[in-house]
């Protein structure tokens, strides 16, 4: 059988700090039409990882490949290329529009010398449109609700054209109905076929959104794979180290307490 690239990949992996292994021995595989929940407790390292796999902070040890390629040896357009990163939040005290905000994704590919143009402008509004919020488009950015700025960060990696997205806890600080809508427009990006990877801290959304979970403490990775697999009220146990109990509605749902 054919093997397929994934989106992401890494092996061996340790990741930290000036040269300090926070964390080691993750295995992670990310494809396309997939989404990857991170959960863990405070400080177990899950942005520590994101920023390992977007090239920011170097691996401690082992291998990272985007699409195939060793990460080690693209250069941050390329890498860019693979990989759109949303941020927890919108950090910009300056009135920029939706648009020029989203602009700044589709333009992400361009050289350094290269101005936007009507493709990108095309590419921007399209990724507004995808996300349900093609009427923002020329609103001022810091007058928009937190829920509206954490879809246009999304509309913002979705322009960038990358084949996956890595997404810090897209839903800290939201209110209920901009978690839900965020929830789907992740699961909108996994059915157009994009790979995303997030954080959460919530593991009735991580199953509610996740095909995969990677659970890691302090003390290692406890299990990566399948949600229905992994996310087991022991390995949650062990994860959070407080009891945890898990159901499973007849909708087939999985909760936990
Ligand atoms: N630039 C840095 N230099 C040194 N240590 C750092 C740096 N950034 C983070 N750390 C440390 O690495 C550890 C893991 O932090 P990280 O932010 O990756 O955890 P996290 O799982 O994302 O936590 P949270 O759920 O609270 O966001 C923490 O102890 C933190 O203090």
């Amino acid at each position: 059988m054919e093997r397929v690239t994934p989106l992401i990949e890494a092996h061996g992996l340790a990741v930290g700090h000036r040269g300090k292994a926070l964390i080691a021995g993750i295995e992670l595989r990310l494809d396309a039409g997939r989404v990857l929940c991170l959960l863990g407790p405070n400080g177990a390292g899950k942005t520590t990882l994101f920023r390992t796999l977007l090239g920011l902070i170097p691996p401690i040890a082992g291998e990272i490949a985007l699409d195939g390629r060793p990460l080690a040896r693209l250069t941050r357009a390329r890498i860019a290329r693979h990989l759109a990163h949303v941020p927890q939040a919108l950090a910009t005290p300056f009135a920029f529009s939706a648009l020029d905000i989203v602009l700044m994704g589709a333009a992400a590919g361009l050289g350094p010398f290269d101005r936007p143009g009507k493709a990108e402008a095309e590419r921007a509004m399209a990724a507004l449109d995808t996300l349900g919020i093609a009427d923002l488009a020329h609103s001022e950015v810091t007058r928009l609700s937190g829920g509206q700025r954490q879809l246009v960060l999304i509309a913002r990696a979705l322009a960038q054209d990358a084949g996956a997205i890595v997404m810090d806890e897209p839903t800290a600080s939201l209110d209920f109905a901009n978690r839900i809508r965020v929830g789907r427009a992740v699961r909108g990006l996994a059915r157009a076929g994009i790979g995303v990877i997030l954080s959460s801290h919530d593991p009735n959304q991580a199953a509610a959104l996740g095909d995969d979970a990677l659970l890691m403490n302090r003390h290692g990775v406890i299990a990566c794979g399948p949600v229905d697999e992994t996310m087991t009220a022991g390995n949650l146990t062990r994860l959070y180290g407080i009891r945890v109990r898990r159901e499973q509605g007849s909708d087939g749902r999985l909760r936990f307490s």
